[in-house]
């Protein structure tokens, strides 16, 4: 079967036709199968597991011995989900996992390349910063953000334990996320978003792997398109411009909230689609996954992930792509975008106590001048600061155009360095003051007006 996909001007597909291909086209492999021992059929000496080909049914001659279909008999690990700290959620294994095993396929919906970037920015302007759109092949993309499999959920490391692989399933490309490592019952599963993933807004990585690259997906096409900000001598490539997210900042997340918890783990269903349309090109097919949630985390979740029944959530989505869009914007997942205009506000935007001031406060010299001078020497960090954050800024940008991950240790030490003085000259001021309030017979002066 062969599918042919007709979009309409905005890159939404209108419908699909299945191209039954011929016999002599289909690939079929040439395992010998042994009824003595049926676990070798079709493993990894097979054709077409070596070609990242799944075998037919019906023309496979293991027939129902046939271990290459997982995608098709959505043969997943157990995985399970769970609240991260400051990257959402999060998905673990709930096995342990061979290296080279397959986990689970990312599922949406297919669009077109121009679709994605269209989806891409609505979702930015909507302030919808967790990115769920990948590569699907030159010009198709798979978005997961409304609909999709428990794969949605896998986020980004640096220092990865599983990866996508493109896989032709019945003549279409699948993207499965695989094992690169074994790995074992509870470790959080995450692959590198770097080679297929269509980010949006720029997140701070929180991977916390040593070879960290900063953003997520910042090699990805999608950052790249985004931000064309790489080239030499290129004014929007500003640090003062450049929209930077943490997503430590607003946590705990409002997108799925955590009410009634449990110490229990729940069983969730997830109904999601396969990639693709079925045969009557609107309708989507529907597959039902169980899950279940890390004890402690969720008994309810709104947006996507919909209280389905006693003990149930449903991560649900329109049936066709015109529901999908009318949908946009009612109940979507949001996460306010906080962007941050420039250094000045980055490093000094906080309220900050003005030492000078505070100082008029008390009546007694000694006590001012300890407080001004504790106030210049804060003055002082700061500009240091400041100097070394302009210094080391077009650094980080020449790693990033070089594709270099980690900084040199001297700019890292430089940078550590001033911000250790930084503060502890504010440290030194608050004591200071908080030391002449509380306790001003250690200085033998009497308390400030108040
Ligand atoms: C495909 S989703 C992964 C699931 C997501 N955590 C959730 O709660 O739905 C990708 C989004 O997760 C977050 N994320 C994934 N990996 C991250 C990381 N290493 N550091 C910070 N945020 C991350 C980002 O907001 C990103 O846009």
């Amino acid at each position: 079967m062969r599918t042919q996909l007709f979009f309409n001007n905005s890159g939404l597909i209108l419908w699909k036709r299945q191209i039954k291909k011929k016999d002599e086209d289909i690939a079929v492999c040439e395992c010998k199968f042994d009824p003595g021992n049926t676990e070798l059929a079709c493993g990894e000496r097979c054709l077409n597991v070596l070609t990242n080909t799944e075998c037919t049914p019906g023309y496979c001659p293991c027939g129902s011995y046939c271990k290459n279909q997982r995608f098709q008999k959505s043969e997943y690990a157990k995985t399970k989900l769970f609240k991260t700290e400051g990257r959402g959620w999060g998905l673990l294994a709930d096995e342990n996992i061979k290296a080279g095993n397959f986990i689970i396929e990312y599922c949406g919906e297919i669009i077109s390349s121009d679709e994605a970037k269209r989806r891409s920015q609505t979702y930015e302007a909507q302030g919808l910063r967790d990115a769920y759109i990948i590569s699907l092949n030159a010009n198709y993309y798979i978005d997961a953000t409304r609909k999709g499999s428990l794969g949605r959920f896998i986020n980004h490391s640096c220092q990865p334990n599983c990866e996508t692989r493109k896989w032709t399933v019945l003549g279409e490309t699948r993207v499965g996320i695989f094992a690169t490592e074994d790995i074992s019952v509870g470790t959080e599963l995450a692959y590198d978003y770097n080679f297929e993933w269509y980010g949006g807004v720029n997140v701070r990585c929180l991977c916390g792997a040593p070879n960290c690259s900063i953003f997520l997906g910042a090699k990805s096409q999608g950052f790249q398109e985004h931000n064309h900000v790489w080239e030499d001598g290129d004014d929007r490539y500003t640090v003062d411009e450049f929209p930077l997210y943490d997503s430590a900042e607003d946590e705990p997340l409002d997108k799925v909230k955590a009410t009634g918890s449990t110490n229990q783990e729940t069983l969730i269903t997830v109904k999601t689609e396969i990639s693709g349309l079925n045969n009557n090109g609107f309708g989507y097919k529907y597959k039902e996954f169980s899950g279940s949630v890390g004890a402690g985390t969720v008994g309810s979740a709104k947006s996507e992930v919909k209280e389905g029944g006693q003990n149930a959530i449903i991560v649900s989505g329109p049936k066709t792509n015109d529901d999908f869009n009318n949908g946009l914007g009612t109940g979507s997942a949001k996460r306010a975008t906080k962007r941050i205009p420039n250094r000045k506000q980055k490093l000094s935007g906080r309220k900050q106590v003005n030492g000078k001031r505070v100082a008029q406060l008390f009546a007694s010299k000694k006590v001012q001048d300890e407080l001004i001078k504790c106030e210049e020497e804060r003055s002082l960090a700061t500009s240091k600061l400041e100097s070394v954050y302009d210094e080391i800024r077009p650094v980080i940008a020449q790693r990033e155009r070089d594709s270099l991950d980690s900084l040199p240790t001297s700019v890292a030490e430089k940078w550590i360095e001033a911000s250790c003085s930084k503060l502890k000259a504010d440290f030194d001021l608050y004591f200071a003051v908080v030391k002449n309030v509380v306790c001003p017979s250690l200085t033998n002066e009497p308390n400030p007006e108040p």
